[in-house]
């Protein structure tokens, strides 16, 4: 455990004098025309070396053009020199020989295990489980033909034709986010619902939606007590029950996900139809574990594998490459740069894919949850910026909505945009495809260089008006990652994804923090246990402020049961 202040660390002082000297005269306009060679010094690819199982996209590539930032050589060296000085590479290996890196749990932080098929890579690791991997991974095959062939029938012999993962946070988003991400692999006559939120809605218009006699659900939690999932997983059994009456139908139309075997069968899930996972999974890691069942049963079990070793690749690319080459680390420093001292607030993901409309979701609890922390691994309060704020949205809808603010507003957000160079919807053969991309072009393209006044004049003519021409002027400057794929293919994201981890994992472990617990969430919780005791009469309502005193009782006022 270092946990040491990264303010401490000489690189980092350099990188503060650095920008205080400097940063007024690092304009991309002004940098690139200095150099020709930019774009080729300030870009890379990864490739893997096994070919995908998408036979008309078999490259796992991502190319990654970091160009389009505030930085210089020198500037770039000292990032590199505060990624060794803070000992990222003795932190990486740490989490891949299974070192127990989640110092507040006391535990291993091993989701890179889950990816590792059948490679002898980490088989050194002990930590309970690990060995036990493959034969849950034989489940869920097993599991995941016998819904997809019809083999697998509901309590009145129809074959299974909706799923509904019931789960919140890291046993949702995942799910989620993978599944439409992959859509084109999906079995189209295979429904898939995810239920999340405790509000009743959301269970009530899924559960209108469906069948019981050819549903399943999957339960997913891994501690198998969120109060938001165990109450969605109790409603849908009562809905079940309702129409198939006997609780031994149960067996056929629902199985859970969890580490909490207990939890499970108390619950009537019989032990068969429960797929394990370990306590060195965190929850927003989790995607690549069991809590990837419903992925498997969308998009097929070789689809699913082929996700796990896209992943893998990356991880090797992590774990094997020098610093100067290495992907994760290089958009980890980047992000540093402007979070720590351009004080930068955000980070947006916007990627050029309407099948990822839900990445800057996803990893706004992977990035958020992980590094939203403000005292290092020993306990000390930091003195600098820890996790950015992460959001975004699928290009092109955001330059309708946001991007006004992006180009012309006040705040420096940089943004990391994706894009596939392939579509899986080539439709009026791919117009819509070049559009789009030409748009994923041009908006970092105007972001970094803008508009200039003189530009604008020469446009409007000599009568424009200053306001108007004021208006219209765009300073640029503003910094951009664009990242290229081939397509997005299951192995394309799997290294997509494990990319972004390993990014989230190499600010921690710069920051000093622990990005493998989430304490925040709990404080929350205990108050809201407390809280509905209270609901019932005004009169049990104590122990608050005058705030939250007044509101529960205006909405015992108006509420109607
Ligand atoms: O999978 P579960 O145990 O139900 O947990 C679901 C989620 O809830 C918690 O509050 C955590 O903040 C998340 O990291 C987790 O993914």
């Amino acid at each position: 455990m270092s946990g040491k202040l990264a303010s401490s660390y000489a690189a980092w002082q350099k990188l503060q004098e650095i920008y205080d000297t400097q940063h007024s005269s690092l304009i991309l306009k002004d940098l690139f025309a200095q150099d020709p060679a930019r774009f080729s010094k300030f870009s890379r690819t990864y490739t893997a070396s096994t070919p995908s199982v998408d036979a008309s996209s078999p490259e796992t590539s991502i190319f990654l053009d970091f160009s389009k930032n505030l930085i210089t050589e020198p500037i770039l060296a000292t990032l590199f020199d505060l990624v060794r000085e803070a000992e990222v590479e003795k932190h990486r290996d740490e989490m891949f020989s299974g070192a127990h890196i989640n110092n507040s749990e006391d535990r291993a932080v091993l989701h890179i295990a889950l990816r590792n098929l059948g490679e002898s890579q980490f088989t050194g690791i002990k930590e309970q489980g690990v060995d036990e991997v493959p034969a849950v991974l034989a489940h869920i095959k097993q599991f995941t033909n016998a819904v997809r062939s019809g083999e697998w029938k509901g309590y009145t012999g129809k074959a299974i034709d909706t799923i509904v993962n019931i789960g919140i946070g890291g046993s949702d988003l995942g799910p989620v986010m993978v599944t439409e991400a992959l859509k084109p692999y999906a079995k189209r006559d295979l429904k898939a619902h995810f239920v999340s939120n405790i509000d009743g809605t959301h269970i009530a218009e899924v559960t209108r939606e469906c069948n019981p006699e050819t549903t399943l659900f999957i339960i997913a939690s891994k501690t198998f007590t969120t109060q938001e999932t165990i109450t969605n997983a109790e409603s849908a059994k009562a809905w079940f029950l309702a129409t198939a009456k006997d609780t031994a139908h149960v067996a056929k139309h629902f199985v859970a996900l969890s580490t909490n075997t207990k939890s499970v069968t108390e619950f009537g899930i019989s032990k068969e139809n429960m797929f394990q996972f370990w306590d060195w999974v965190g929850g927003r890691y989790s995607v690549w574990s069991a809590i990837g069942l419903s992925v498997a049963l969308v998009i097929g079990y070789e689809n699913f594998e082929a996700l796990l070793k896209g992943a893998h690749g990356m991880d090797r690319h992590f774990k094997e490459t020098p610093i100067e080459q290495n992907l994760p680390v290089i958009l980890a420093v980047l992000g540093i740069w402007y979070n720590d001292f351009y004080s930068a607030q955000t980070h947006a993901l916007l990627p050029y894919d309407q099948y990822l409309h839900k990445f800057a979701d996803y990893f706004q609890q992977g990035d958020m949850e992980s590094n939203g922390k403000s005292v290092t691994k020993k306990g000390e309060r930091v003195n600098y910026q820890t996790g950015p704020i992460i959001w975004g949205a699928s290009g092109t809808n955001g330059q309708h909505s946001f991007y006004q603010l992006v180009h012309q507003g006040t705040k420096l957000i940089p943004a990391d945009f994706i894009a596939p160079a392939t579509t899986h919807n080539p439709i009026e053969k791919s117009k819509h495809h070049r559009i789009l991309l030409s748009n994923y072009f041009a908006q970092p393209e105007a972001l970094a260089f803008g508009k200039t006044e003189e530009e604008v004049r020469a446009e409007l003519g000599a009568n424009a008006k200053t306001e108007v021409v004021k208006s219209k002027v765009f300073e640029g400057n503003r910094p951009t990652n664009s990242i290229l794929v081939p397509k997005i293919t299951p192995e394309v994201l799997g290294a997509l994804i494990a990319m972004y981890e390993h990014k989230i994992f190499t600010q921690g472990a710069i920051w000093g923090i622990n990005s493998f617990d989430q304490m925040g969430v709990e404080l929350g919780k205990v108050l809201a246990k407390k809280i509905l005791a209270q609901l019932g009469s005004e009169k049990d309502v104590k122990g608050h402020d005058s705030s939250t005193t007044g509101i529960i009782h205006q909405y015992q006022k108006w509420r109607k049961e």
